[in-house]
């Protein structure tokens, strides 16, 4: 599948690495109680993750309210939802099978390994720490990180240069259209998991490289190709 051995990972943190979904829902469940909205599902707002927070909270706002809030509404429920989702990063999110076990054994094969997401910076980092994983990921670029966002391949460029490898020597792992479109523009390969936050694309859909079941399987990918 590689053209090269790839010198890096550069992974999507949410729907890839950790389902963090549902602490992100009882933070926007929270805000829009106390605005006097209804709840979201979880299962919708699994959808509306990975184009970043700002995206998330118009797209619940959007769903729980008849007109759009004038914009200083959006800029407050945005802030709120940050209040009550930094108390709670790593309450009912959990690391998907073999997402650790995989990073770590990249790791211990001398594979540099960043986060690329488009959360911000100062909620993903302190997962990562949480999931144990502070030691091998080497790098994290938030969606504050960089002047553009996922899609937009700056914050891989970043990542890249960060780690002092050259991008055309890394690999983008990731769980949706916005990473694939990021590796694109880039133009590094593409590697999606089958499970994760898509907006209802199916897999096959996101025009992939490789799709994964379970990360486990990519360091047994790097050993074949050596
Ligand atoms: O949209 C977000 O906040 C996070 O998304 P990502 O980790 O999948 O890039
Ligand atoms: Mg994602």
């Amino acid at each position: 599948m590689f053209k090269i051995q790839p010198q890096a990972f550069l992974f999507d943190l949410d729907g890839t690495l950790v389902d963090s979904a549902p602490d992100l829902c009882f933070a926007v469940n929270s805000m829009l109680r106390e605005r006097g909205s209804d709840p979201v599902e979880l299962a919708a707002l699994r959808n509306w993750v990975g184009n970043g927070a700002r995206r998330l909270i118009a797209r619940a706002l959007t769903a729980t309210m008849d007109d759009d809030p004038p914009a200083q509404e959006w800029d407050s429920a945005l802030e709120r939802f940050y209040e009550l989702y930094a108390e709670r990063l790593y309450v009912d999110s959990q690391p998907y099978p073999g997402a650790i076990e995989a990073v770590r054994a990249l790791h211990g094969m001398g594979v540099a390994v960043a986060v690329v997401t488009n959360k911000p910076y100062r909620f993903a980092q302190p997962i990562i720490e949480h999931m144990g994983l502070g030691q091998a990921i080497k790098v994290v670029v938030g969606g504050d990180c960089a002047p553009a966002r996922k899609p937009d391949p700056q914050p891989l460029h970043l990542a890249a240069s960060r780690l002092g490898v050259d991008i055309d020597q890394t690999v983008m792992v990731g769980d949706s259209a916005t990473d694939v479109a990021a590796a694109r523009a880039a133009g590094v390969p593409v590697i999606c998991v089958s499970y994760g936050y898509r907006r209802g694309i199916a897999v096959e859909q996101l025009g992939a490289d490789m799709v994964l079941d379970n990360l486990r399987e990519l360091p047994e990918l790097m050993r074949e190709a050596v």
